[in-house]
């Protein structure tokens, strides 16, 4: 049976085969031993820590197999996306140049550096094993985290963030790093991606580009890719849209792939979930229902699963003795519980200062 729990020391080597197989490869999550390990350690620190208030807590979480002892997808949550370092992002901003001697008024799209994002939570480092792609399993990974949050919202921001990988083409290269950041790191964009996951992004601050990029300057190949994700994730963008979120004003400063915000009230899972004590019943004796997330309420040992939305009279959701030991929890304890079918998405520009 699948289920999302906090990772352990012994997840280290299925963390490092996630990461070698991420398409694309993560900055979030760089295929590197000992950074994994730290960020292991510091997600253990997290969980087991009194947090009153978001910092740089890092909450690493994974899908496991536990009947076959199987890893096979993780996820983070940043509490502060920019912590101890900015997070860079580029926002798509507006010029007017006009001239009333010639007579001319013109618009002009620019990208600027910013560094508004670093105060959001970020979902991150989202890597599965592609068997599970398009699953429900998928679903239980990605939003499990957001069941999370519900449940400790001291720990995180208002404001919650995903940065989707940007466009990259059939050659595998990013068309808007080749038409910007080549010109300033002349390396090529994975090297880029992967430094920047290892090592400290000061360099960001020193290479990068301090002025606004003018759009009409850049190339039509890497115009075209700002806000555009990669095509691995349309259907995670889509899900995510699904939950609530929308298209910021901000962009990847190296892919220019798109970044999703939302206030955590708004979101689909915040919305729809509710406490509800447990009731055990046999598998056989549980009625048919809509799929739902199912959270138990244990910081370190937190789990959530997939389970049946089947409520008895009285309002106590009912699971089957499995389930139940699986989330760690006894007849009358409370689990939350959201349904796992989504609304369809609505793709909007915010069009307010997200
Ligand atoms: N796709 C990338 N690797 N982007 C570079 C890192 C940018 C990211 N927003 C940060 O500040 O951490």
């Amino acid at each position: 049976m699948l289920v999302v729990r906090p990772v352990k020391a012994a997840d280290l080597m299925a963390l490092e085969q996630l990461a070698e197989h991420a398409v694309p490869r993560l900055t979030n999550l760089p295929a590197n031993r000992e950074r994994l390990q730290e960020r292991i350690a510091r997600s253990q620190d997290a969980f087991n820590g009194d947090v009153e208030f978001p910092e740089d807590e890092h909450y690493t979480f994974v899908l496991a197999d536990d009947s076959r002892e199987e890893v096979l997808g993780t996820a983070t949550i940043r509490a502060q996306a920019g912590a101890n370092e900015a997070y860079y992002t580029y926002r798509q901003e507006t010029l007017i140049h006009a001239s009333q001697q010639l007579n001319v008024r013109r618009e002009v799209q620019t990208l600027a550096l910013s560094h508004e994002v670093s105060d959001a939570t970020l979902l991150c480092a989202f890597s599965l094993n592609p068997r599970y792609k398009g699953t429900s399993a998928e679903s239980l990974l990605r939003r499990a985290r957001l069941m999370f949050i519900a449940q400790y919202p001291e720990r995180f921001s208002r404001i919650l963030a995903v940065a989707f990988p940007g466009y990259l083409d059939a050659r595998n290269e990013s068309p808007f790093w080749e038409s910007v950041g080549r010109h300033f790191f002349a390396r090529s964009f994975q090297d880029m991606n992967h430094i920047a996951g290892v090592r400290s992004k000061s360099f960001i601050a020193e290479v990068m580009p301090q002025f606004p990029l003018y759009l009409p300057l850049l190339t039509p190949q890497a115009r075209a890719a700002i806000g555009r994700e990669h095509p691995a994730h349309e259907e995670a963008l889509e899900e995510m849209l699904a939950e609530g979120f929308v298209r910021s004003r901000h962009v990847d400063i190296f892919d220019a792939g798109p970044i999703v915000k939302a206030e955590r009230e708004r979101l689909e899972t915040f919305r729809s979930a509710a406490w509800h004590p447990v009731r055990i019943r046999p598998e056989h004796a549980l009625p048919d229902a809509e799929p739902a997330l199912v959270a138990n309420q244990k910081l370190g040992e937190f789990r959530c699963i997939v389970a049946r939305y089947a409520l008895s009279p009285t309002g106590q959701l009912m699971l089957s003795a499995e389930h139940a030991e699986r989330l760690g929890v006894t007849e009358g304890r409370a689990v939350l519980a959201a349904p796992l079918t989504l609304p369809t998405a609505v793709d909007a520009l915010d069009e307010g200062e997200m």
